[in-house]
């Protein structure tokens, strides 16, 4: 759906126009004909809601399977008894004042008149308990289901998305249906169920009571089946034109749960009161909110004055169709009980009615739910293991290649990075820069194969990294990225989780910590090591952002692996600190080949091997000193922020 409101929702006009009602005839046979539409669709979406619910719960659905048949055929049997014991009841009275022979006949037996009124007043209690107890049955086992059908469905999404490339997460059309699928998970099982299971039971409902009424007289079946057309014509209107309403308010919902947002989480708290922004950003809200309860009051007010119009047509029609049973009881061409059936018949086929439009608009609803669910978990991964992946040669040296890469973001005309070219051995240390934007972090995302080139090929010790599976490659890779993640977890978890089988290794990680530099800080900590970090579930230690850093790194230094790849290492980190890490870093990389990304030329002077990118290609490659002698891109940059620190001439050229 093309978004209506203009922009982010944060300036600019709040009032949006009123969405386009589509073309469409207005005849009752193009009603008819979208209804089909919509009930064939409601059904096509009854098998998955049932086998979700069957995967969730197998005992529990076949105990909501069988009280939604029984509920659903009670109201028939009930009407079917009442008129029973009515019929008995006028039968007993003539009998006893006309003396006629005191029989009646009920199934194979022959009984008296007060008998066969017992006999029904029983069978109508039995009814009414089983009903009771169905229903029961029906809420229980539905509360309990909506829960495992919830959870079936997250775990689903959950195990899908720890499988999908990187590329998934950064392509925005499918985040939003995963995002959408775990939102919705929660809440919208519970409408499924009920909508399934209902529309089941309503069908159920609607054709006994047809054929009900088709054994007493195929014309009161006619009656009852036309009488609730101008209700049927209310709710297609408005069933359809309630779930277009939450459709297209749902770009100013998403942007109203954004600014609420904004003001009452802490991540952004600190700029909103700096900048003042509170008070507009609540302001922004109230006045989305007013657009969309103005558009809202509309539509019901519209919809109640209408469909209590149409309502009183069926109330008119019913009681000329009444009026004429009733008469036919008055000639004797009907009994009583045949005219009280048909009066139950009537409102329960018209109760049926509204139910299933709003069953199938609620339907119609919940399959596009499924829909999305399912193409979500329909995407493949591209980034697989092969039919055969080769090893690598043991022991794993760290020899990377890289061949004429080239590589291009999805949906960007631009490459990222084009025909890149070089070559690290094994053990040395490699510091790749550029100015912002220039690919770096591209490159470290090939290597850890988030992505695959689309141009050349990279090799590690001479296989072709696309040869590999690729968490097995990733066993020999330790990384850190420009955005790590910090986890609502101890301190010593934080680093653990950097090789998960030893996340219990208490030695292991405290020597990660220390080679990270954190092992000073954890200590010093009120609990430790075990202090939790983050105040998620805890009341945990607040760390700084370079403290912060350091952890993130020990978690690198986690896995003893050949391959150490750090993406800005030490952007937050303090001079002396970096410094340390640096020689730390030298001493650790023995037999480890290292990557890093820096902007601080004073760490990068140090590396083997600098590889300079401008615009996605490889323009510099080399030791400081060669490259400070080539006086090119690097030589310039260098200058320019050696003099800063200097005070010399370049600097207040730039
Ligand atoms: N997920 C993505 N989708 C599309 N384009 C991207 C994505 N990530 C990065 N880019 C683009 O690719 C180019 C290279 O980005 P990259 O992150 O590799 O730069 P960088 O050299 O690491 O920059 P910085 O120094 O700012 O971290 C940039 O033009 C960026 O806009």
């Amino acid at each position: 759906m093309i978004s209506t409101v203009p922009d982010s929702g944060l300036t600019g006009s709040v009032d949006i126009p009123e969405p386009e009602e589509p073309k469409q005839d207005n005849d009752l046979r193009s009603r008819w004909a979208r209804l089909r539409q919509s009930v064939s669709a409601a059904l096509r979406g009854l098998p998955r809601v049932v086998r979700l619910s069957w995967e969730a719960g197998p005992w529990l659905t076949t105990w909501l399977a069988l009280a939604t048949v029984i509920s659903g055929l009670s109201p028939a049997a009930t009407a079917y008894m009442a008129k029973l014991l009515l019929d008995s009841v006028t039968h007993a009275v003539l009998v006893h004042t006309q003396h006629l022979p005191d029989q009646a006949v009920l199934g194979p037996f022959t009984l008296d008149t007060v008998q066969m009124i017992i006999a029904v007043a029983v069978l109508q209690l039995l009814l009414t308990a089983v009903t009771t107890v169905m229903n029961t049955v029906s809420q229980v086992s539905q509360g309990l289901l909506q829960d495992r059908v919830s959870h079936t469905i997250q775990l689903k999404v959950m195990d899908h998305a720890s499988k999908l490339d990187l590329a998934f997460f950064e392509d925005s059309a499918s985040y939003d249906l995963l995002r959408q699928a775990q939102q919705e998970a929660p809440s919208r099982p519970m409408s499924m169920m009920n909508g399934a299971f209902g529309l089941i039971r309503t069908l159920i409902t609607f054709s006994s009571m047809i054929a009900l009424l088709l054994t007493i007289s195929p014309l009161l079946a006619a009656v009852a089946v036309l009488a609730p057309i101008p209700a049927f014509i209310a709710e297609s209107r408005y069933g359809l034109r309630t779930y277009r309403f939450a459709l297209w308010t749902s770009p100013i919902r998403r942007r109203m749960d954004y600014l609420g947002r904004l003001v009452t989480t802490d991540e952004d708290a600190k700029e909103v009161k700096l900048f003042g922004l509170g008070p507009y950003f609540v302001d922004r809200f109230r006045q989305l909110g007013k657009v969309y309860f103005a558009r809202q009051r509309k539509l019901s007010t519209e919809r109640t004055l209408r469909s209590t119009g149409w309502g009183m047509l069926t109330t008119l029609t019913g009681s000329l169709t009444y009026l004429y049973i009733a008469l036919e009881a008055v000639y004797g061409r009907l009994t009583l009980g045949d005219l009280l059936l048909f009066t139950q018949a009537t409102s329960s086929v018209q109760g049926s009615v509204s139910a299933l439009f709003s069953g199938a608009t609620g339907m119609y609803e919940n399959n596009l739910y499924l829909d999305n669910l399912y193409k979500l978990l329909a995407t493949e991964p591209t980034i697989t293991r092969p039919e055969r992946p080769r090893e690598l040669p043991k022991p794993v040296r760290g020899h990377v290649v890289f061949e004429h890469v080239s590589f291009s973001y999805q949906g960007s005309e631009r490459p990222a990075l084009s025909d890149v070219s070089f070559e690290i051995r094994p053990g040395e240390t490699a510091a790749v820069v550029g100015r912002n934007g220039a690919g770096k972090s591209t490159l470290f995302k090939l290597l850890c194969r988030l992505y695959d080139p689309t141009g050349g090929r990279i090799l590690l010790d001479g296989v072709d990294l696309r040869e590999l599976d690729p968490d097995d490659l990733r066993l020999h890779i330790s990384a850190m990225f420009q955005d790590y993640v910090t986890y609502q977890a101890t301190a010593a978890e934080n680093i653990g989780l950097g090789d998960l089988g030893r996340v219990e290794d208490r030695p292991r990680v405290e020597s990660a910590a220390a080679a990270g530099g954190a092992d000073e800080l954890l200590t010093g900590l009120s609990r430790g090591y075990d202090t939790p970090l983050g105040r998620w579930f805890n009341e945990g230690a607040n760390l700084s952002g370079g403290e912060w850093q350091k952890v993130v790194l020990s978690r690198a230094f986690m896995r003893d692996a050949p391959l150490l790849v750090l993406d800005e290492p030490t952007s937050a980190l303090d001079a002396q600190a970096e410094y340390d890490l640096f020689a730390r870093l030298r001493r650790l990389s023995h037999g480890r080949t290292t990557l890093y990304i820096s902007h601080r030329f004073s760490t990068v002077r140090q590396a083997d091997r600098i590889l300079f990118l401008q615009d996605g290609q490889l323009v510099e490659s080399g030791t400081h000193a060669e490259l400070m002698r080539v006086d090119g891109q690097y030589a310039h940059l260098f200058t320019l922020q050696a003099a800063a620190y200097l005070d010399a001439p370049a600097a207040k050229e730039a």
